[in-house]
């Protein structure tokens, strides 16, 4: 086959691939083959530091920390392991909604352990390093959940990388995003650098990546890689807590419907139109029976408004149900269509292209032919009477 035709085959097998994780309600939570195995294994040889996850079931906004303040928060082995798990955990979150992602101790993340990254010096184990990160940060950023990462401190290298797996970015006042990958002579591996390209366009993604530049919270709401700026103490709690007050707009409302929400956009983002649109019929469909029967999350002023309208209508006296209405068809000669059951008023519209006219419309013409005689008439008596006077 030639390189053409193997590259062609292999863009159609990813291209399925996107379309069988996005289409599966469930993606599957470990790899079977035996490539990821012996890459865990490796993985799992390089310790230390941890993946937290608190999920608060009440808001439904999960915190994943990445724990490893000893080493600026670096991914060792085990802690990609750990991202792995806490993303399959969530993948499966029936109550969330949100997920925000943060370092402990005041800094986002430094990239990869180098302790690791020097171990694992040869090519394969490296791609396939990266290609299992690759995996795990594709199915954070999918995940039905609305996600932010939340920089205080510095995302370097690897850690760059994990702010772009997110939906939004929050910043503190002493944030950096630095892709430092350059000078290791080394380009982002996780997949940052295709994400990046999406989030800020080729152009500025390219300044970041072959300038290592630093960007920091006005840069970055200028190229769009910093959605807000978060301008509080810099306490772990506090910061925590703008992030979650940011969150509250974008996820009032049931779990099942923000979660429905962000598998639309996710479609809409991955796949080709005709895909995305028939994804968006399906979740849909998932959804129209709930929209019919409630309950509704309706906004405070609809909320008052409808509750307004309940109430006056308690306050009506109650409304004597005529005989027609009790049996559900209209008195004798009552032709008004509002009145009317839906199959006569059906009827009715036929006739209105004026072959026949029904008592309602033939009582209308005889009242205004009995106003415009009399007015014709007064008119002419006043026209023949004599003069005054
Ligand atoms: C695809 C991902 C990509 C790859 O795998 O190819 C990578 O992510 S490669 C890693 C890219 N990251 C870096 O190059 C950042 C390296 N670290 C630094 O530049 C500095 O440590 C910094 C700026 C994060 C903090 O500097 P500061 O002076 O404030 O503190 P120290 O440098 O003294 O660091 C404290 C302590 O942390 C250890 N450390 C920091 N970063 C890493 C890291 N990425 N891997 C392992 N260890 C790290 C540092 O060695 C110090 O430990 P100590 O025992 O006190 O020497």
């Amino acid at each position: 086959m030639s390189v053409c035709g193997a590259a062609r085959c292999c863009w159609i097998q990813s291209r399925s691939a996107v379309r069988r994780i996005l289409q599966q309600n469930r993606t599957v939570c470990s790899h079977t083959n035996g490539s990821a195995e012996s890459i865990r294994k490796k993985l799992q040889a390089f310790s230390g530091g941890s993946i937290d996850l608190q999920k608060q079931q009440d808001s439904g906004i999960a915190v994943l920390t990445v724990n490893n303040p000893a080493r600026m928060n670096a991914f060792s082995g085990s802690m990609m392991l750990e991202l792995e798990q806490r993303v399959c955990e969530l993948e499966t979150w029936t109550e969330g909604k949100a997920v925000i992602v943060q370092g402990a101790a005041g800094t986002f993340c430094s990239g990869s352990d180098l302790n690791a990254v020097r171990a694992i010096a040869n090519p394969h184990d490296g791609m396939k390093m990266c290609e299992f990160m690759q995996n795990t940060l594709t199915r954070l950023l999918r995940l039905p959940l609305i996600s932010v990462a939340l920089v205080e401190g510095r995302a370097l290298g690897g850690g760059a990388e994990l702010t772009t797996a997110c939906d939004f970015r929050l910043m503190m006042s002493d944030g950096v995003i630095q892709f430092v990958h350059k000078y290791m002579g080394l380009v982002p591996g996780w997949g940052g650098a295709a994400r990046l390209v999406r989030i800020v366009g080729s152009q500025t993604a390219l300044k970041l990546l072959s300038g290592a530049k630093k960007v920091d919270p006005d840069f970055g709401k200028q190229i769009g890689l910093v959605d807000e700026v978060l301008h509080c103490s810099s306490s772990e709690e506090n910061a925590l807590a703008h992030a979650e007050q940011w969150l509250t707009q974008f996820i009032k409302g049931p779990a099942p419907v923000i979660q429905a929400v962000k598998k639309v956009v996710v479609s809409g983002r991955e796949l080709p139109l005709g895909e995305a649109l028939q994804t968006e019929r399906s979740v849909f469909g998932t959804r129209v029976n709930v929209a019919l029967t409630g309950p509704w999350e309706l906004p405070a002023a609809h909320t008052v408004m409808a509750a307004g309208r309940r109430d006056k209508l308690r306050d009506l006296p109650p409304v004597e149900q005529s005989s027609s209405e009790r049996s559900g068809s209209p008195s004798p000669g009552d032709t008004l269509p509002w009145n009317l059951p839906k199959h006569q008023r059906v009827k009715r519209s036929k006739s209105a292209s004026g072959d026949v006219l029904d008592p309602a419309e033939r009582a209308v013409i005889r009242i205004a032919g009995l106003l415009s005689y009399l007015l014709i008439r007064s008119r002419t008596r006043s026209f023949f009477s004599p003069a005054d006077g």
